[in-house]
């Protein structure tokens, strides 16, 4: 990548493009071509067509999707499932016809076998069964991923896949419904302090394990690979430690500074028991996660605390 390189960080608005562009301003990159979803929606071949055509970026980070948590998965199969395909194969194939000379493709570590063994190494895609309440999410994520190693292998298309945990920080979605736990666990915590409530549910049994990544540290991770490696393997980002969504909670109420108490609601899933993701490649190619989780969080909830009331409408 080259200070002058045109780049379309496709997604910007969302939790991990934004941070991607982020990063990318710091380091100095100046030709960013931020197209949202107002002047090209992804899902559309001919409008997609339209706009590399014009564009003809050098550089694609590919963070534009269709995304949620546990609830959103579970509840919208056919729109993760079709959306995602459409999005990706849009813009990998334009990607690939009008020129671009690298894209980096955004997988998730749901991809892996609900009980592949841990930490998740690569090797594991492909070994066992999906987690069924994001299966539909995941196949799309892993036909991404094929479809980046198949355009390298038939066409020589330089395109990677990168395989981020469970991200949180600025700008994420804290939609009670269809966000991801951390941000759902930050809004609850914090409207449930100012109305005096005498309890917090937390959704399933509390004993999943999840890892959490800021998402600074993932656009750190995700553009120092994109200078950085070449191949077909796709490559974890993660930080290598994961916590149980009860001490999760745990450390939300202290961060909120609420008093009540924390129940349970069973009737949600707990979905995977664990995923941790297995981070030996990626510190092999000179990448490792720096922001603790604790300064994280608090973090976030400072930046939840002053874009309360303009929050992202999902
Ligand atoms: N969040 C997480 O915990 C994880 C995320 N990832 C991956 O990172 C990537 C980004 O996720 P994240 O930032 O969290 O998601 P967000 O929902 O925060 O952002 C997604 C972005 O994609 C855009 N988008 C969605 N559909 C379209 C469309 N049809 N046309 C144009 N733009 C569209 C959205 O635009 P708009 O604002 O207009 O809706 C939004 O800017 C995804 O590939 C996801 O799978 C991987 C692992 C974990
Ligand atoms: C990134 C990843 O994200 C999703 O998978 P997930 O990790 O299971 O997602 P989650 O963050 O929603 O939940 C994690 C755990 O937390 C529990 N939980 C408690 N209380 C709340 C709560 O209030 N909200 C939510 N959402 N979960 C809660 C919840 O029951 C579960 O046990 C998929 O989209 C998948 O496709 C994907 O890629």
């Amino acid at each position: 990548m080259h200070a002058q390189d045109r780049i379309f960080v496709a997604g910007h608005r969302g939790l991990v493009g934004s941070a991607i562009v982020r990063r990318l301003q710091a380091e100095g990159f100046s030709q960013l071509l931020l197209a949202g979803r107002d002047r090209v929606d992804l899902r559309d071949r001919d409008a997609v067509e339209a706009f590399f055509a014009a564009e003809k970026p050098d550089v694609v980070f590919l963070a534009a999707a269709k995304v949620g948590g546990i609830h959103a998965n579970n509840a919208y199969p056919a729109e993760f499932l079709l959306e995602n395909l459409q999005i990706q194969d849009n813009v990998i194939d334009a990607a690939y016809r009008h020129g671009a000379k690298k894209l980096v493709f955004l997988g998730s570590s749901c991809i892996y076998p609900k009980l592949a063994p841990q930490p998740i190494r690569e090797e594991y895609l492909l070994t066992g069964a999906l987690e069924p309440t994001n299966e539909w999410y995941a196949i799309a994520k892993i036909a991404g991923i094929k479809l980046c190693q198949a355009y390298r292998r038939q066409y020589g298309f330089n395109a990677i896949s990168l395989m981020p945990t469970n991200l949180y920080g600025p700008g994420d979605n804290f939609d009670l419904q269809n966000s991801h736990v951390l941000p759902a666990l930050i809004r609850k915590f914090h409207e449930a302090k100012q109305r005096g409530d005498a309890e917090v549910v937390m959704w399933g049994t509390g004993t999943p394990r999840r890892e959490f990544l800021h998402v600074d540290d993932l656009a750190d991770a995700v553009v120092h690979l994109a200078k950085t490696y070449e191949g077909e393997d796709i490559v974890n980002i993660g930080v290598g430690d994961d916590i149980a969504i009860r001490e999760l909670a745990e450390l939300v109420k202290d961060i909120t500074g609420y008093a009540g108490t924390i129940v349970n609601d069973t009737s949600k899933p707990d979905g995977t028991p664990r995923k941790l993701l297995d981070v030996g490649r990626l510190e092999g190619l000179g990448w490792k996660a720096k922001i603790p989780l604790r300064d994280g969080i608090e973090a976030t909830y400072g930046w939840f605390l002053e874009h309360q009331s303009s929050l992202r409408e999902v």
